[in-house]
């Protein structure tokens, strides 16, 4: 049976990660492009994982505040299918890295609060995708895979985007069914959930991830008349 739900498992580290995650059933792998990130790659690093994996298995490269020239470097080294802009990137900065590569942009989004939301109309009119995800907190090292979630019930009800979105934030095994019964996200973006430290991918998880991910969208048995 096969399920809608599309996920990502983003920060891979090594060749091993790119193979679990196809093997899964994950529809995106991410690479982070941030040194002070403990899931940081180097871009040969990067190239040797990105070249592992599968076709049908989208390749995204996540970097922050990135100029044209770090830009320019990782698209030549690197073989990605999308770039995932994760730092404060406005949306004429969104608009010119998609001319410039000619590949899909996905646009990091943080909410912690209702008003936070107004950004993403703001990004739908540029980006190709959204990632809604959790605002890192004040003191937070990284701008996001902090393995912290926001209150889901702020996207309930509401009408969608006009791009494809995906939830991230605190997402694991255990939560996943009912951030999705909660926001109706039909992709899911994780990094923490599926690692036993950070940066250190667990296969385990990261399958019980996608399958926990996907079993949402399987129909429920119709309840037997008596
Ligand atoms: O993962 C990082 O180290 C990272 C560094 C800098 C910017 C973003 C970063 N990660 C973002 C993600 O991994 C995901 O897109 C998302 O935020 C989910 O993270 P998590 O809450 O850990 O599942």
């Amino acid at each position: 049976m096969t399920s809608d739900i599309k996920v990502k498992i983003c920060g891979l580290t090594r060749p091993e990660h790119v193979r679990w995650v196809a093997e899964a059933g994950a529809a995106y792998a991410g690479f982070v492009f941030f040194p002070r990130s403990p899931r940081n790659l180097s871009l040969g690093a990067a190239r040797e994982i990105a070249i592992e994996a599968p076709a049908g298995l989208a390749k995204v490269g996540l970097v922050v505040d990135a100029d044209d020239a770090a830009l320019d470097a990782l698209m030549a080294q690197v073989p990605l299918d999308m770039l995932q802009l994760h730092g404060h990137e406005t949306p004429a900065r969104v608009a010119e890295v998609k001319a410039r590569y000619g590949l899909p942009v996905m646009k990091a989004v943080g909410i912690a609060a209702a008003a936070d939301l107004a950004q993403l109309d703001d990004y739908s009119a540029v980006a190709d995708q959204l990632l809604v995800d959790a605002k890192p907190p004040r003191d937070a090292v990284l701008p996001g895979g902090n393995g912290l979630s926001f209150d889901w019930r702020l996207l309930a009800g509401r009408k969608y985007w006009t791009r494809p979105w995906m939830l991230a934030g605190g997402l694991t095994p255990d939560n996943v069914a009912e951030a999705v019964r909660l926001t109706g996200a039909r992709q899911l973006d994780v990094s923490s959930g599926v690692e036993t430290a950070p940066g250190v991918k667990d296969r385990a998880l990261i399958r019980a991830f996608v399958a926990a991910a996907r079993q949402t969208s399987m129909p429920q048995a119709a309840p037997r008349l008596r």
